[in-house]
C-alpha cells in the first residue's frame, strides 16, 4: 500500500509525442466520483516515487499501450496488482484455445451484462486493433453464430451462477457452431474475468471521461437523496440500523478480540454453523440497492446490442424457487478459501482447468490468495493489528450472496464485524455494480483509507470471480464425468 494519496491529475502519454501509443477515449485524463462539485480522484500517480509500483505502470503500459485508469487504482495495492496483470496479460495476449478477436469480443459481451462502459470501450477498440470486424460491433446480430451461443452462459453467470447444468456445457458442445473444450474454458475464464472487472470499476467509482456524461458515472448526492435512495428500500429495521451510527476501527479491535477469546473456549454445533449462515444469507435479503442510476443514460448507451434478456438480474440466492431444489454448497475445510465440497479445487478444478488450458490454473490461484491473504497489519490509524478475522468475514460474505456456505466458518463473525454499511456496499458492489452510488462508497469506513477500500473491491473482484468459476467448473466435471 502506497500512500493513501488521492491526486488530482492523471499525466498520461500524449499521442503527438508518440505515435505508437493509442488513447481511446475513456483513456483521456478524467476524474474518479464525480460529484457535482467536489471530485475524489482516487489513483496512485504515475510518477510515484515507489520503485515496484513504477516498474509495473511501465509493464502494464508496454502490456496495453495504455496506462488503464484499473492499474493506477490497483497501484494502491502493487503485490496484488502484478498478479492481476500477469492474469491478465496470459488470458489476453498469450498463445492460448482463442483467437484475439474473439477473447476481446467475449470482454465487450461480458462487461455489457453491467453496462459497464468503460470496459465496453475499451474492449471494443481492443477488438478492432485486433482486426475484428468492425459489423459485429453491431451488436449481437452480425456476430457469428458460435459467439451467439455463448450468451446464455454469459447471463446466468453474471447473475445467477448457481443455476449452471452440465446441460448448458453439453450444448456448447455439440452441432455446427460447436466449442471445444479449451476454448470454451478460455471463454468462461474470461467471461468471468471481466464481469468481476466491471464490480471492481463501479466499486472504485472508475469514471468515464470529462466528455461522456452517460457513463457509468455515478449517481450524483442530489439524486441519490431521491426515491432512488439506496435507503429508501430498506426495511424499517436496515432503515434504523443506517441512522446509528457505524462501529470505529477501536471498536472493531475489540470485537476481534472477543472473539478470538471466546473461539478457545467453545464448540459450536455443525447445525448451529448451518443456522448463523441462513440467519446471514436471510438478513442480507433486506439490503436492496437503488434503481439504476439514470434510466435516461442508459437508454442512451446502445450496449442493449450486446444483451439479450436485459430483464435477467441477479435473484438472491435464499430467495431462489419456494422448494429450494438448489442446494446451498458446502464449500471443504481442507481446501483453501472458497472451494467447494462437492468440488474441490486441488482434487479436480485445478487439474481440470490446467489440463484444458495450460497454466491458467496457477495464476488464478496465484490471484485468489494474493487478494485473501494480502495485509499491510493496519486498519484504519492502526498498526500491527491481525485482520484476518476481518478479511475472512469480507470473503465468505461475498460467497454468501453465490449460496457459498463454508462449513468450518462461523457466520457469527460476520454480523459482529460487518456494518450494514459495509454489507449494503458489497452486495450492491457484487451483485449490482452498475447501482452503486458514490454515497454508497463514502458511507461505510469512514475511518479506514481510501486503499482499504480500494482493497474491499479487490475482495469483490476476486471472490466473485471464484465463485462463477466454482460453478461454471463443477457444471464442466459432471459433463465429463
Ligand atoms: C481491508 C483492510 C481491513 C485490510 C487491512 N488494512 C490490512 O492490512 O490487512
Amino acid at each position: 500500500m502506497r500512500g493513501d494519496g488521492v491526486v488530482a491529475a492523471l499525466d498520461l502519454p500524449k499521442t503527438d509525442q508518440n505515435p505508437n501509443v493509442f488513447i481511446p477515449r475513456t483513456e483521456l485524463p478524467g476524474s474518479f466520483w464525480k460529484d457535482g462539485g467536489e471530485a475524489l480522484v482516487l489513483i496512485v500517480p504515475p510518477e510515484t516515487d515507489d520503485e515496484q509500483t513504477r516498474q509495473l505502470f511501465v509493464d502494464a503500459f508496454l502490456q496495453n499501450n495504455r496506462l488503464e485508469n484499473i492499474t493506477s487504482v490497483m497501484g494502491f495495492h502493487p503485490q496484488y496488482l502484478e498478479s492481476f496483470l500477469r492474469l491478465q496479460h496470459y488470458l489476453l495476449r498469450m498463445d492460448g484455445p482463442l483467437p484475439q478477436d474473439y477473447r476481446h469480443y467475449i470482454g465487450v459481451m461480458s462487461a455489457a451484462r453491467h453496462q459497464c462502459s468503460y470496459l465496453v470501450d475499451l474492449q471494443e477498440s481492443e477488438f478492432l486493433m485486433q482486426d475484428g470486424d468492425p459489423d459485429w460491433l453491431k451488436g449481437l446480430d452480425y456476430i457469428p453464430q458460435k459467439l451467439k451461443n455463448l450468451c446464455e452462459l454469459n447471463k446466468i453467470l453474471a447473475h445467477r451462477p448457481w443455476l449452471i447444468t452440465k446441460q448448458h456445457i453439453e450444448q456448447l458442445l455439440r452441432g455446427n457452431d460447436s466449442w471445444s473444450l479449451s476454448e470454451l474454458v478460455h471463454a468462461i475464464v474470461l467471461l468471468a474475468h471481466f464481469h468481476s472487472l466491471a464490480s471492481f470499476v463501479f466499486g472504485t467509482g472508475i469514471n468515464l471521461e470529462i466528455d461522456h456524461e452517460c457513463g457509468h458515472t455515478l449517481q450524483p448526492a442530489s439524486l441519490s437523496e431521491g426515491a432512488n435512495d439506496v435507503e429508501a428500500h430498506h426495511s424499517n429495521s436496515v432503515a434504523s440500523s443506517l441512522e446509528s451510527s457505524e462501529p470505529g476501527v477501536e471498536m472493531l479491535m475489540h470485537r476481534m478480540k472477543k472473539i478470538q477469546e471466546a473461539a478457545d473456549l467453545q464448540e459450536i454445533s455443525q447445525e448451529e454453523m448451518k443456522q448463523r449462515f441462513e440467519k446471514v444469507e436471510k438478513q442480507s435479503l433486506e439490503l436492496l440497492p437503488g434503481q439504476s442510476a439514470c434510466s435516461e443514460c442508459l437508454a442512451v448507451s446502445d450496449y442493449a446490442k450486446y444483451r439479450d434478456d436485459p430483464n435477467f438480474h441477479y435473484e438472491d440466492f435464499a430467495k431462489r424457487g419456494e422448494e429450494r431444489t438448489i442446494p446451498t454448497f458446502r464449500a471443504q475445510k481442507e481446501a483453501p478459501p472458497g472451494w467447494l465440497r462437492d468440488y474441490s479445487w486441488e482434487d479436480q478444478g485445478f487439474s481440470l482447468v490446467n489440463r484444458l488450458y495450460s497454466d491458467i490454473g496457477q495464476l488464478l490461484d496465484d490471484k485468489f490468495r494474493m487478494a485473501y491473504n494480502l495485509t499491510y497489519y493496519t486498519m484504519g490509524p492502526q498498526k500491527d493489528v491481525d485482520t484476518s478475522m476481518l478479511r475472512a468475514a469480507i470473503w465468505n460474505y461475498i460467497h454468501c450472496m453465490f449460496g457459498i456456505f463454508h462449513d468450518d466458518y462461523d457466520y457469527g463473525e460476520v454480523n459482529q464485524l460487518l456494518d450494514i454499511r459495509l454489507k449494503s456496499f458489497i452486495k450492491t458492489v457484487t451483485c449490482y455494480p452498475e447501482r452503486t452510488t458514490r454515497k454508497d462508497y463514502d458511507n461505510f469506513w469512514k475511518e479506514f483509507k481510501h486503499s482499504e477500500k480500494v482493497q474491499v473491491n479487490l475482495m469483490v473482484l476476486e471472490a466473485r470471480m471464484q465463485a462463477e468459476l466454482l460453478y461454471a467448473l463443477r457444471a464442466i466435471m459432471r459433463y465429463m464425468m
